[in-house]
């Protein structure tokens, strides 16, 4: 299949900082790719680039062979991008189930208020909603605490949370900004398997951003090394593996880039 994002030449300046220094790559539609690299390598200010959240100082971005580089986040989210955050960003003191929903709110055409006024339209939007919002929840297998207060919840269901809201956008393309840290063993090979089923089963692009390097290697289709704001290697995991220059980053840890090591 072809590229379904093409980030071509993107630099990112915050004054004299580099955050991004003329990166390029493509994703291929329907893979699982990730996005790897050291502390401030420039990982989060990609996915941000590639929402919308920042304006890259030069470069383009294409997104199914249109150029998004000038559009608005929420024009992204029209066309088939969600984003799962870093940091969680679900209303603590709102249910499951109520936080889910809202993650659908920007796509729905008729207003909140619509729904009680004007049948038609709403009513066939509300239950399209509904449907989708319910998938999630069993996708995601949140149907024991769909009406816990999400505050109330540990750490790792939070994740999975963040994860199902952008997920109930019905994305093409999903970025996950480490869905899995903070996470053990046993809850990390649960989001692997939920990653995998979004790549298997709903036929999404994932882009990952990932410090556990045996995740991202037994994961990833391809992947992009970025360090400094630059991209340093680029290739399938066995082809990022072996890179030289991606060896050199690694300096300081064992030179066998292989499961149980972090970046
Ligand atoms: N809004 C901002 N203003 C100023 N500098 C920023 C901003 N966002 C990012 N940076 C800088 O850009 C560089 C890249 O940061 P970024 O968060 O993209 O790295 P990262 O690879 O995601 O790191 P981490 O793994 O720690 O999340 C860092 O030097 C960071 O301090």
């Amino acid at each position: 299949m072809g590229p379904i994002l093409e980030i071509e030449n993107v630099s990112l300046h915050f004054g004299g900082v580099k955050a991004l220094d003329q990166v390029s790559f493509s994703i291929n539609e329907g893979e699982i790719f990730s996005l790897i690299g050291p502390n401030g390598a420039g990982k989060t200010s990609m996915l941000n680039c590639i929402s919308g959240l920042y304006q890259p100082t030069s470069g383009s971005i294409r997104y199914k062979g249109k150029d998004i580089t000038d559009m608005k986040p929420y024009e992204r989210t029209a066309l088939g991008i969600a984003r799962a955050f870093q940091n969680i960003a679900l209303f603590a003191h709102m249910s499951v189930l109520d936080n889910i929903k809202l993650g659908r709110h920007t796509l729905m055409k008729s207003g909140v208020f619509s729904g009680g006024i004007y049948v038609g339209k709403a009513s066939k939007e509300e239950i399209e909603h509904r449907e989708k919002v319910e998938e999630v929840i069993e996708f995601l297998e949140l149907q024991d605490i769909r009406h816990k207060p999400v505050g109330t919840l540990p750490y790792g269901l939070q994740k999975r949370v963040e994860v199902g809201r952008a997920l109930a956008l019905n994305p093409e393309l999903i970025l996950l900004d480490e869905p899995m840290a903070g996470m053990n063993g046993a809850e990390k090979e649960r989001m692997s398997q939920f990653i995998l089923d979004m790549h298997e089963v709903m036929k999404t692009t994932v882009v990952l951003i990932e410090h556990d390097l045996g995740v991202v290697m037994s994961l990833s289709h391809h992947i992009a090394v970025l360090d400094f704001g630059k991209r340093i290697g680029f290739g399938t995991p066995k082809e990022v593996r072996e890179n030289p220059d991606v060896i050199k980053a690694y300096i300081g840890e064992d030179t066998v880039i292989e499961g149980g090591k972090t970046w």
